[in-house]
């Protein structure tokens, strides 16, 4: 196999999708492990990828593992497939809070790691990644592991100190960026727009702004200015969530995710 998945629930089962749908690899090449048998085989069914509930075989058949329990669930995991795991393979972790050196010691030995942040976004191919690898890792290894997660997102490499930082903006933001959406939707049947219009009005919406920022490179706060029309609706708007302290809200939103995964 290619690459194997130990754990499969949401973030796997995302990048899987995300890697099948880009055809990075074939079906055949992928097999992810979980406890529960009866899950496997319908992830297997859903997917059409091969699935065990024995982690050992999932790992010692994999070029690239991908770490993909709970955080809580790493050092278990760890040392129940560590014996089959080879120096030539690499392991992918994408656990919140766990650095790279906390996982090379459950290995007790040299191992490659790949230490990644992803986000669930991945399922429709528009994840974002942060990513950092430790000195066992060959350069062409990690690009290739980064052209994976590229399968399905945009990538940027970090330095590991800067990982609990990817969480807050990127890794947990999907939470905030949904309720922002349902906020805005919820308005908007206040405003007498039938509910599931409104989820395409919200969402359209965030996605257009979103890709403004990305396309257009231009400051977020300069994009803002030119929605809002002197004595306007925008910035009548603009007034209230500044009162509501939407902004500070934000940022001490993610800093706690940030100050949470430094904790772990
Ligand atoms: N969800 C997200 O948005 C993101 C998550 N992450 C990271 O991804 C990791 C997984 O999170 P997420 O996918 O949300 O969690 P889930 O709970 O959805 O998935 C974890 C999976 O691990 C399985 N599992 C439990 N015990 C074992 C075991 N002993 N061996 C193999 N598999 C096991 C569970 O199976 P069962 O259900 O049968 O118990 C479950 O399917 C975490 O480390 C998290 O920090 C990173 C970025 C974003
Ligand atoms: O909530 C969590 O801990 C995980 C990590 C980033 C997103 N979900």
């Amino acid at each position: 196999m290619e690459i194997g998945f130990i754990g499969c629930g949401n973030m796997a089962k995302a990048m899987i999708s995300g890697i099948l749908a880009e055809g990075t690899f074939t079906k055949d090449e992928m097999i992810a492990s979980g406890p529960s048998e009866d899950k496997m085989n319908q992830i297997s069914e859903q997917l059409g990828i091969t699935t065990t509930s024995d982690n050992i075989k999932a790992a010692k058949n994999s070029r690239i593992i991908v770490l993909s329990v709970k955080p809580q669930m790493y050092d278990k995991v760890i040392r129940e497939i560590r014996d089959e795991v080879g120096k030539d393979q690499i392991v992918v972790t994408i656990a919140a809070g766990l650095s790279m050196e906390t996982v090379e010691r459950s290995f007790g030995k040299e191992t490659k790691i790949i230490r990644t942040m992803p986000n669930t976004p991945a399922l429709v191919g528009e994840g974002m990644t942060g990513m950092c690898m430790n000195p066992y890792v060959e350069e062409e290894e990690a690009r290739e592991v980064r052209k994976i997660f590229e399968s399905f997102g945009k990538v940027e490499i970090v330095d590991e100190k800067l990982i609990d930082a990817v969480v807050g903006v990127s890794g947990s933001s999907p939470a905030y960026v949904y309720m922002f959406i349902e906020a805005l939707a919820d308005a908007a049947v206040l405003g007498g727009i039938p509910r599931e219009k409104a989820y395409t009005f919200a969402a359209q919406a965030v996605l257009g702004s979103a890709k403004m920022v990305l396309e257009t490179k231009e400051h977020p706060g300069k994009l803002k200015d030119a929605v809002c029309s002197p004595a306007g609706t925008t910035i009548e708007a603009v007034r209230v969530l500044e009162q509501k302290g939407l902004r500070s809200a934000v940022i001490e939103a993610a800093n706690a995710a940030v100050e949470v995964s430094r904790n772990m």
